[in-house]
């Protein structure tokens, strides 16, 4: 075991910090006319979503793993004046607000806090009522005067496994798919370039890009190889991008599978369809299972990126390129295709492996997870009224930093 800032060679290494983000009062920020642009289904109860969540950070920590809290991290990495100012500018700028006046008061309101709490407010977003010179001034703000937010709130923070994603010992900083969750990725910017512990990160994605891809759709398979869906949410000329940095002397990674999904919400990235629990062991959601299309990508004895396409059940393409004799899909929601719907609606499928063949999963995917102690994982359970309703699981709650290496 190296002691770099990040190591991340596999999706069931020993997990041993990780990154979450408690969710706080932008959820209590949304409302019903705006959820589906803020891609929420429901509003959930913060209380209980927070009891919910401090579970889940201490099945964690009883563990053994580190938790971390992006908001903290992000403080540190801010704690010089001038990059706070840089920082408070640029979140302002992608906030929408273009504007001096406002841009002044603005910067001004966020000065006011401490550095954490500057951040939460930043995830909490901001009424036109909690600012006391905030007027109506020019017309745009008389058309747009329904309207009850100066920023609007970032609910999908807790979901800390998307704008960024660690492989490798480097990372890849996301274009987002939509303009809501991009401005997450600010966040990871500042992290990546001003934190001490993770400045000197390898970065194979950046969020200038043209093209989104989203951490739910990357799954570190083995130290060599790398899947990332095609989804709703992530765009293959992304991955074709990802394949020519990562692909090179500087990381250990050989191949790409890029796995086209259905591109709908419902399975919006690869891992509400598809997670690792073991060695060859997988959640799967029952409609994946027969005759996808894989892309492997990877490069020649010139160095030359080719891409060849594998047709055929997931089973049989996993098994050729992890080496392995057999492997073991589960299937979310068991033989019912109605428990499996509900099920993976609920993200019965997205589990967090935090050792080899031992998974958190949410209480409510019964089903599932009876399959899965049936098949010998070893289940952490926890509540999951309220969280489920932001539509991730335990795996899109969590952004692993180091994981220990596999025996090889
Ligand atoms: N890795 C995941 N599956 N993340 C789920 C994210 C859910 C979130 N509401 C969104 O639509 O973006």
């Amino acid at each position: 075991m190296n002691n770099l800032a990040i190591n991340v060679n596999s999706e069931i290494g020993k997990l041993k910090k990780v990154l979450l983000h408690r969710p706080g009062k932008e959820l209590e920020n949304l409302m019903p006319e705006y959820l589906e642009r803020l891609l929420f289904d429901d509003i959930p109860y913060l209380k209980i979503a927070q009891e919910e969540h401090d579970e889940f950070a201490n099945i964690l920590r009883k563990n053994g793993v580190e938790v971390v809290y992006l908001e903290d991290l992000v403080a540190e990495s801010i704690s010089k004046n001038d990059v706070k100012l840089q920082f408070i500018d640029e979140f302002i700028e992608e906030a929408g607000i273009k504007e001096d006046r406002e841009t002044n008061l603005l910067r001004e309101y966020f000065q006011s806090f401490s550095n954490k709490d500057m951040i939460l407010k930043m995830m909490e977003g901001i009424r036109k009522t909690e600012i006391k010179d905030y007027k109506l001034k020019n017309l745009t703000d008389y058309l747009n005067n329904d309207y009850p937010f100066i920023i609007d709130p970032m609910p999908n923070l807790y979901f800390t496994r998307d704008p960024f994603a660690t492989v490798g010992n480097g990372a890849t900083i996301h274009k987002m798919h939509t303009v809501t969750r991009n401005r997450e990725t600010l966040f990871a910017k500042y992290i990546f370039n001003c934190n001490q512990t993770y400045k000197e990160t390898k970065l194979w994605y950046d969020r200038s890009e043209d093209f989104s891809i989203e951490g739910g759709d990357v799954l570190v398979l083995n130290e060599k190889t790398l899947a990332v869906g095609i989804s709703q949410r992530t765009h293959p000329n992304a991955i074709e991008k990802l394949a020519n940095k990562l692909l090179t002397e500087d990381s250990n990674f050989d191949k790409i599978l890029a796995i086209d999904i259905p591109k709908q919400r419902t399975f919006m990235h690869l891992d509400t369809v598809f997670t690792m629990v073991d060695y060859d062991k997988f959640t799967m959601h029952p409609n994946i299972k027969n005759d996808i299309s894989v892309y492997v990508l990877e490069r020649d004895n010139n160095g030359k990126m080719i891409i060849s396409e594998e047709q055929g059940s997931l089973e049989d393409i996993l098994k050729k390129y992890l080496n392995l004799d057999k492997i073991n899909l589960i299937k979310c929601g068991g033989n019912s295709i109605i428990d499996a719907a509900r099920e993976q609606w609920n993200d019965g499928s997205n589990t967090l492996c935090i050792a080899p063949g031992e998974v958190i999963v949410y209480s409510r995917n019964y089903v599932t997870n009876q399959v899965l102690q049936e098949e010998g994982i070893k289940t952490h359970v926890m509540p999951s009224s309220e969280l489920s309703r932001g539509r991730g699981g335990p795996r899109c709650m969590s952004m692993p930093l180091i994981r220990e290496d596999l025996n090889k």
